[in-house]
């Protein structure tokens, strides 16, 4: 593989400063030099002429700039923080830029669609893992790179921004990938662990977002925690469910990236997947929901994609399903528990 100069002193990238991308570089801006991509002007300035994104504190040795050739000249390592819906369209601006000794980490949580030019979802009606995309595989479908790896784990980005103890997973099937994340991303408030299986821990932090809009919903209907108990528990055999039929292996789902950040996001409101749930119980539509959220809730999309899924599969997901006929066709948070309620579950664990 070719290897261009030493990773050590160079620039550090950070693309898309949104709540995760701006808590993730500046944590990294602790040890190295980071040059952030945004897309609008407006943003760049605020950054290089305030040190602030949307009024809000940011290390003043990170630089923004809207120029992505930029960036991968002067970064070996680039960390991906866009959401999921922008993804493949920011990866391919970024291509004709990258090269095999580039090392790109992403933080996203969600899927990507991957059907024939010009298909939708509702055209097809099922669909199956090939129509599925990580973001680890929108990378190597798109680009030369083949150091990639990604970050998940209980990570709210309000409370990194804030400097609270916290951990996160860097996963890849290159160990130089995860000792680099190590490197650049550990502090004393920061820890970092590594796993080999990336399809694992991606769809841990993708999966986690359906039942984190189902706790939100119990939160909202004013149930306990007897109930959001049980929610967690039966939502994490479902993740370990579709993330095996999904090629992700059982030990990445009780780990950090997998339990850790299924109880963190069905705990808080800080967690936007987790409001959608919440707002929908007390009576709002998605729609409204949606268009009033300035953030990205990235299980409302992973339900719809997980439901054709499970579908095209002909296995059952009974929390995903019930959740897609929640938020697309209008059937009562209400009804969806008692029919949950009544769901032939027998054996607690036997997925072990
Ligand atoms: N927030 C959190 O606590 C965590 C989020 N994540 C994951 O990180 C990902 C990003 O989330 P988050 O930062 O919260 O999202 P935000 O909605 O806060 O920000 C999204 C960022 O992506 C940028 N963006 C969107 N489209 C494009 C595009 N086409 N080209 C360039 N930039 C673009 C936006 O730019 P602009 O400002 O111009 O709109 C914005 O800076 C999601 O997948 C999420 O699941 C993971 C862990 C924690
Ligand atoms: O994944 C997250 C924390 O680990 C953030 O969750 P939300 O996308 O629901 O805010």
């Amino acid at each position: 593989m070719t290897s261009k100069n030493s990773s050590k002193d160079k620039a550090v990238g950070v693309v898309g400063m949104g709540s995760f991308g701006t808590a993730i570089a500046n944590i990294l801006s602790e040890k190295s030099k980071v040059i952030a991509f945004v897309r609008r002007a407006e943003v760049m300035d605020e950054i290089n002429q305030n040190h602030t994104v949307d009024g809000v504190s940011i290390n003043p040795e990170i630089i923004a700039t809207q120029d992505p050739e930029m960036i991968a000249g002067a970064c070996n390592t680039i960390f991906f923080m866009v959401p999921s819906t922008a993804f493949q369209e920011v990866i391919r601006q970024f291509s004709p830029f990258l090269y095999p000794y580039h090392l790109l980490i992403h933080g996203t949580k969600g899927l990507c669609l991957n059907l024939p030019t010009g298909k939708t979802l509702s055209d097809t009606g099922k669909i199956s893992r090939e129509n599925i995309l990580t973001m680890s595989e929108v990378i190597m479908k798109e680009t030369v790179v083949v150091r990639i790896g990604c970050l998940a784990g209980p990570n709210l980005a309000k409370e990194l921004y804030q400097g609270q103890p916290a951990a996160t997973v860097v996963a890849s099937k290159y160990n130089e990938v995860i000792l680099e994340g190590q490197r650049l991303l550990r502090t004393d408030k920061f820890q970092v662990y590594g796993n080999s299986d990336i399809v694992g821990v991606e769809l841990s932090g993708v999966l986690k977002n359906i039942i984190a809009i189902a706790a939100g919903a119990l939160a909202g209907l004013g149930l306990g925690e007897n109930a959001k108990g049980l929610l967690i528990s039966r939502g994490m055999v479902e993740m370990i469910y579709l993330g095996n039929a999904l090629g992700g292996s059982l030990k990445s789902f009780i780990g950090l990236a997998g339990i850790g950040d299924l109880v963190t996001t069905c705990n808080s409101t800080l967690s936007r997947n987790y409001t959608v749930g919440y707002r929908l119980a007390k009576g709002e539509t998605l729609d409204n929901i949606m268009n009033t959220m300035e953030e990205v809730a990235e299980g409302v999309n992973t339900v719809k994609l997980m439901k054709t899924f499970v579908e095209g599969k002909g296995t059952r997901a009974p929390i995903t399903e019930n959740l897609y006929k929640v938020l697309f066709e209008d059937l009562k948070i209400e009804e969806a528990l008692q029919y949950l309620m009544k769901y032939p579950f027998s054996v607690d664990v036997d997925f072990l």
